[in-house]
């Protein structure tokens, strides 16, 4: 009954003159990009909603007609993101994975404070670098931006040039403040290139200037925490994944991924016996020997609360070093 209902309902919001609800087909292309997003990327769902709403859409390749109906709309794609948060916790993953989502060039990814060249000239050859493919491709389509594919440019440690100036700070600034003034002239200038998105990546995002932040610049900023439980075991799951597949993973392991209790009895529990804090410090220093004695109820996601997505990452990898397979120590380790 209330599904009728529903659908009358819908049937109403339709009819409202001037609406016109979104495609079905648009809706399907959305959710297959956040299907690709999650198999690399775990635990950053609100950023992956948000980056394809605000930056996808708007970008991808449309049919015939549709991209003069937003130019008609005045509607122009995001050219500018910024990706700000602790260090490893994938604004970098997220960069490669807009650029496959968008079919576009491989990505150019660059760190800002290479750009800062200390001879003349040094600072503008690399930044001329940067954009040449984009610039070279949009004349040979006649400046048709919808001929050309789109060139993301990723800027790395962003800080490094667009931070606020401090008083008495000269030594360099000419170069910076020439880095500044051509970057922005190629984002939103006369000379701005349309078939470029450029992802700026930081730190320490108080540090930027706010110049760099205004509509038509890096407009869309989306902060990349450090994962929550939940997102450690998705980003868990991800790396385990492969060895997984193939059935290189101990049931205990695969438990412990899953926060799941086995009933496996434990014969080496002293990793459970350590207090918090000191297990947390163990799983850092010396993460496949904590590995090796996985208890029944250990959940990996629960005892990794400080872990960036690298630090998962690195984990995964020292379990896969041979070195770390330790075949004494029964099942407790990938088998
Ligand atoms: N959310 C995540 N999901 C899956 N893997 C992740 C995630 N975050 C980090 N990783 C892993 O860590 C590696 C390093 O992450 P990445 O370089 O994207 O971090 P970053 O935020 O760009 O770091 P930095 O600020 O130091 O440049 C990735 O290649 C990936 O293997």
């Amino acid at each position: 009954m209330n599904n009728i209902r529903d659908e009358e309902d819908q049937d109403q919001i339709d009819f409202v003159p001037g609406y016109t609800p979104i495609s079905q087909a648009g809706k399907d292309r959305n959710d297959a990009f956040e299907a690709d997003f999650k198999q690399a990327v775990g635990g950053l769902q609100t950023q992956i909603d948000a980056i394809v709403r605000r930056v996808l859409d708007g970008r991808v390749i449309r049919p015939a007609g549709e991209d003069d109906e937003l130019k008609i709309l005045g509607l122009t794609p995001v050219r500018g993101l910024l990706l700000y948060g602790p260090p490893g916790t994938g604004k970098t993953l997220l960069a490669r994975q807009i650029s496959t989502a968008l079919r576009a060039r491989a990505p150019k990814i660059v760190s800002a404070p290479e750009l800062l060249d200390r001879w003349v000239g040094g600072s503008e050859k690399i930044l001329r670098g940067l954009f040449t493919e984009a610039e070279a491709e949009l004349a040979a389509c006649n400046g048709d931006v919808t001929r050309s594919a789109l060139h993301v440019i990723v800027i790395d440690e962003i800080d490094a040039v667009f931070r606020r100036r401090s008083a008495g700070e000269d030594s360099g600034e000419q170069t910076r403040a020439s880095v500044v003034n051509q970057i922005l002239s190629k984002l939103d200038g006369v000379k701005a290139i349309d078939n470029v998105l450029m992802i700026g990546m930081t730190n320490r995002r108080e540090l930027l200037d706010e110049a760099l932040l205004r509509p038509g610049r890096l407009e869309v900023q989306i902060e990349v925490p450090l994962p929550d439980q939940e997102g450690r075991r998705e980003i868990l799951s991800i790396h385990f994944g492969p060895l997984r597949k193939k059935g290189r993973l101990s049931k205990p392991l695969c438990c412990a991924v899953d926060g799941l209790p086995n009933s496996i009895k434990c014969e080496d529990k002293n990793g459970v016996e350590d207090g918090r804090e000191r297990k947390r410090d163990a799983l850092k220093r010396s993460i496949s020997t904590v590995i090796r004695r996985l208890h029944p109820h250990y959940d990996l996601a629960a005892e990794t609360a400080d872990f960036s997505g690298a630090d998962i990452a690195g984990l995964v990898r020292s379990v896969r070093l041979p070195g770390s397979v330790d075949t004494t120590v029964d099942t407790y380790t990938v088998c």
